[in-house]
């Protein structure tokens, strides 16, 4: 019998953890913060989603003796020279809808053509006690829309439009978003080094 490799996804967000669970399917056996003791949350103030990514996966792997996965992502704008970036969760207070809409008023005036962005999503893997972190990346391109539309996924997925058509990211189903996310792209690289333990 082989026994399932056990990794904690480290996040204290609901809808990552949603699909990454969707995502690894059954054949690792995922542990979240919430399974687990009180651990304190670590900083996220590096400058890059690779630097946050990596800190939070050592910290909790250093924090609870297990294998980690830590993912740090957030929304480039063009029009806002890249904000809210590595800022997404902390652009402004209060919950996901207070955040994008700040962003739409942020847009106001702005014509379709000059609200492109994308999604960035950097995954970090680490093992307890040291060792070099894995790090895979994914970005899924799209533009702002004008309204909020959409009741899937979460954070800023009502307003992100995907190219060619006018739907947005939470009008998809959890399967056609982790197809085509920078999550799901992310982790279709991350893979291999989950699988191959
Ligand atoms: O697929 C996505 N669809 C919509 N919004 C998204 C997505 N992926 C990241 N986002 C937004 C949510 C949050 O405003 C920020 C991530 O911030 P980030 O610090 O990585 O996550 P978090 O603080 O919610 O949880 P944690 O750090 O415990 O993993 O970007
Ligand atoms: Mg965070």
């Amino acid at each position: 019998m082989t026994v399932k490799p056990r990794l904690l996804f480290a996040t204290t967000n609901k809808g990552k953890l949603r699909e990454l669970r969707g995502l690894v399917g059954d054949a690792v056996e995922v542990v979240s913060l919430s399974d687990l003791p009180p651990v304190p949350e670590p900083a996220e103030d590096g400058a890059t989603f690779e630097e946050n990514a990596v800190m939070k996966a050592r910290a909790y792997a250093d924090a609870t003796g297990l294998l980690t996965l830590a993912d740090d992502s957030g929304l480039c704008v063009d029009a806002l020279d890249g904000r809210p970036g590595v800022q997404s969760a902390r652009y402004a207070p209060g919950d996901d809808r207070a955040r994008y809409e700040k962003l739409l008023t942020e847009l106001t005036g702005v014509p379709d053509e000059k609200r492109t962005a994308s999604f960035r999503c950097a995954l970090a893997l680490v093992r307890p006690g040291g060792g070099e972190a894995k790090v895979e990346v994914g970005q899924c391109n799209g533009r702002i829309g004008h309204a909020p539309k959409g009741s899937h996924g979460f954070g800023y997925d009502p307003v992100f439009i995907l190219p060619g058509g006018d739907r947005a990211l939470a009008e998809l189903t959890p399967e056609e978003k982790s197809a085509i996310s920078h999550r799901g792209k992310a982790f279709q690289k991350m893979k291999p080094h989950l699988l191959g333990l």
